[in-house]
């Protein structure tokens, strides 16, 4: 940086005593025209400081915003274990590394031991967060008995079958796969369009079984800091592992296990670690008799192959959208309760209904029985069907709205 050169000296009137008053007044004007000249040449130079000052300021400003992101894009979790005069001793989540660390200015007096916390690069304590049941709660559903059953699913008999023999089967007669000396499948990956019962699928093998249904959505496990996404998935196992038997459902399993991409950004770093995790779990996993994983995608093309591996994810099962006899089942299903009038026909409107999903179906009647209130009606007619099909079949036109972007 260039050193400002030094200020011009301020000028001095010197008046001799010999000095005639014409001398006299010559003199001094002549000071008064050095004095404004120095004024200027000063402005000159304030002005030139203004704008240096505004320049480091911009700087400053830069160089703090770098540092936000900085400090942000590389905290680690980590668990206070103790607070002592030197400082305190916080437990690093993933690798256990213990270290003693100072705390940012103004967090010293809320910290408490077993205390969640952010560290940085240097295991400086920068954030204390939210209780740790809070964010596991936040990522898993579990239900104990889930209220869904094999008989509330239509037009995928042949997968329902399939998911029985490879969870239920292990959960309910173990002893049948040592006897024959086979390992049951690792995990089942269900994959196809949104909407197709998957979930239901999973909730009901786990409620037939008595088992508890344990579920995570893969986005959950995408978290922003780093060890937070794999020590979820270990929660996820160990709570299965507790609540035995239990059937861990993982839903949208694409977010977390897609194909390698080639940016090499700390997310992308992070959702890795969190699917290494993942596969270290299945692979341990070697009594796992009493807890079964099931996991789901509409994305099978994004899979990386990993997860795929025998002893991982090794039965993989399509749910398709119903074909016609299917969706007949389905609108039966989600009709039981209601009150028909003899005018509706399934076998006609399944016959309309090609492309429509279950979940598709499930909005359809919905909606005929709402066309039915609104007409002041206790009876649902095919004419209600047939304007909540319309009514569907619009909205659907539009991106973002239930079945658009899925229906051939
Ligand atoms: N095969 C089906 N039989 C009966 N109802 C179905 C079927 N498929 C979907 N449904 C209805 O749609 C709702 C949503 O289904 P579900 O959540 O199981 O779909 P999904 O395949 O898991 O979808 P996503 O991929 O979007 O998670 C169900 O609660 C049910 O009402």
């Amino acid at each position: 940086m260039s050193r400002s050169p030094s200020l011009p000296d301020r000028p001095r009137l010197d008046l001799d005593p010999e000095m005639s008053d014409a001398e006299r007044l010559d003199a001094m004007r002549r000071h008064f025209e050095r004095i404004l000249t120095v004024n200027e040449e000063l402005d000159e130079r304030l002005n030139e400081a203004t704008d240096r000052q505004e320049d480091l300021r911009e700087e400053v400003d830069h160089l703090k915003r770098r540092n936000e992101v900085l400090k942000t894009s590389s905290l680690y979790i980590a668990t206070v274990e103790e607070l002592t005069d030197d400082g305190v001793v916080v437990k690093q989540h993933g690798n256990n590394q213990e270290v003693l660390t100072e705390v940012s200015p103004g967090l010293e007096e809320d910290l408490e031991a077993g205390d969640r916390v952010a560290i940085n690069d240097s295991f400086a304590v920068q954030t204390l967060l939210d209780d740790e049941t809070d964010a596991r709660a936040q990522a898993m559903e579990v239900d104990a008995s889930p209220e869904v059953g094999y008989a509330d699913i239509g037009g995928i008999d042949q997968q329902v079958r399939e998911v029985r023999e490879a969870v239920e089967d292990p959960l309910a007669n173990p002893e049948i796969f040592q006897e024959v000396g086979v390992e049951p499948p690792s995990g089942v990956l269900l994959y196809g369009p949104p909407g197709t019962g998957k979930t239901m699928l999973a909730k009901a093998v786990a409620n037939e079984t008595d088992a508890t249904f344990i579920k995570m959505a893969g986005s959950e496990l995408v978290q922003k800091f780093i060890g937070e996404g794999s020590r979820l998935v270990r929660d996820l196992f160990d709570l299965a592992k507790e609540r035995a038997p239990a059937v861990i459902f993982i839903d949208e399993i694409d977010a977390v296990a897609s194909k390698r991409t080639d940016s090499k950004t700390s997310g992308d770093a992070e959702v890795q670690r969190t699917m290494m995790q993942l596969l270290s779990e299945m692979d341990g996993f070697d009594d796992r008799e009493d807890v079964r994983i099931i996991a789901a995608t509409n994305r099978f093309d994004m899979l990386d192959e990993a997860i795929l591996r025998p002893g991982r994810f090794d039965r993989l099962i399509e749910v398709p959208k119903p074909e016609v006899e299917g969706r007949r089942r389905i609108l039966e299903i989600h009709t039981q309760g209601m009150n028909l009038a003899d005018d509706v026909d399934f076998d006609a409107l399944a016959d309309d209904l090609e492309g429509y999903s279950g979940a598709d179906i499930n909005s359809l009647t919905t909606e005929a029985g709402m066309f039915a209130i609104r007409d002041e009606r206790t009876e649902v007619r095919a004419e209600d069907f047939e304007a909540a099909r319309e009514k569907l079949d619009e909205t659907s036109e539009e991106p973002g709205v239930v079945g658009a972007e899925y229906r051939q």
